[in-house]
């Protein structure tokens, strides 16, 4: 029943365009509460410009954003209360330490004092907390920007692309920090990547954009459900086999010296397989090949195919 709530993000036609040109284009978002949904895309695709359309940052050129159900419109002040968000790179003053930087947020924001304790411990900062913003890594400026973010424990946080530019550790505690939060704090998450491994680990829904197009939604098992199976015949006159296979209402897919097919259940690969070998046409191997997760992602946006 979980899916009968309203979503707790919502986009309907979302559209920007720049120049005349649609860099986000009817894009129907729907983010449930509790997932961490992954926004995929390569570079240009739109994910940023549709981040900050969410958070009411530039103002779309057609459709509407809902947040908690609610117009982003009409309701802004009230939904960003309860939105933390990350875009781009952080913001923090570099010659205040850590701390100094949580602490100007929190008075800022009427925030209670010991939510800076909270999220110094999240992020794995406390032990640099006195050391100055300036003088933090990438990946230390990084986890505070996300430490910023979550400083008034909001319901939903919206990052984009918070792993970019860090090393494969940093990239590591990101990751287990950002999974930790739908469970533990019960936020609900919206990030992006342009990398599907990314995504992979990290996502448990996934909406796949390109050329400000949405091309796939929904959970990471259907996407993966995608995947599909090939099966290769491989044979020396694929020509005469081809033959032989559509008079049998079959439609393979020849390349080279193979027969690719998909959907084929166990039954039929034998039969096609007899078939062939009664006709004098040795079937020299028979190959079952699954569709990597990479490959749906390159199809996707290489060729512009809604699953
Ligand atoms: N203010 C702007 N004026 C003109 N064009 C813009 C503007 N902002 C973004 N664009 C264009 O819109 C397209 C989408 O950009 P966007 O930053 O949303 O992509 P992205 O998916 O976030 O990619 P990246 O991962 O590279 O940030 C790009 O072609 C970009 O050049």
């Amino acid at each position: 029943m979980k899916n009968m709530s309203p979503p707790i993000v919502e986009t309907q036609n979302l559209s920007k365009t720049y120049g005349g040109i649609h860099r986000v284009h009817n894009v129907n978002l729907a983010v449930q509460t509790g997932q961490i949904f992954g926004f995929l895309g390569p570079n240009g695709a739109g994910k940023t410009t549709t981040l900050k359309m969410l958070l009411g940052l530039i103002k779309p050129t057609e459709g509407k954003v809902k947040v908690f159900g609610k117009d982003l419109d009409r309701h802004r002040p009230n939904i960003l209360n309860n939105t933390g968000s990350l875009i781009e790179s952080p913001s923090y003053y570099g010659h205040l330490t850590g701390y100094e930087n949580l602490k100007v947020m929190q008075r800022l924001r009427s925030l209670p004092g010991k939510n800076i304790d909270k999220v110094l411990k999240i992020v794995r900062l406390e032990n640099h907390k006195h050391k100055k913003a300036d003088q933090y890594s990438l990946g230390m400026k990084q986890r505070l920007g996300i430490a910023m973010a979550l400083l008034a424990f909001p319901s939903l946080l919206i990052l984009d692309e918070p792993t970019n530019g860090l090393d494969p550790a940093g990239i590591g505690e990101i990751r287990e920090l950002i999974k930790s939060l739908p469970e533990q704090y019960g936020i609900t998450v919206v990030l992006s990547s342009h990398l599907l491994s990314e995504i992979e680990q990290i996502a448990t829904s996934v909406g796949i954009i390109n050329d400000g197009k949405l091309l796939f939604q929904g959970t990471m098992q259907s996407l993966q459900a995608a995947n599909k199976v090939t099966i290769r015949f491989k044979t020396p006159d694929p020509a005469r086999a081809e033959k032989i296979l559509q008079s049998q209402g079959y439609l393979p897919k020849v390349q080279g010296r193979q027969l690719l097919f998909t959907h084929l259940p166990d039954e039929e690969v034998s039969y096609i397989n007899r078939l062939l070998v009664e006709q004098g046409l040795p079937v020299t191997r028979i190959e079952e090949q699954k569709k990597s997760l990479e490959n749906i992602f390159l199809e996707l946006t290489g060729k512009e195919r809604s699953l």
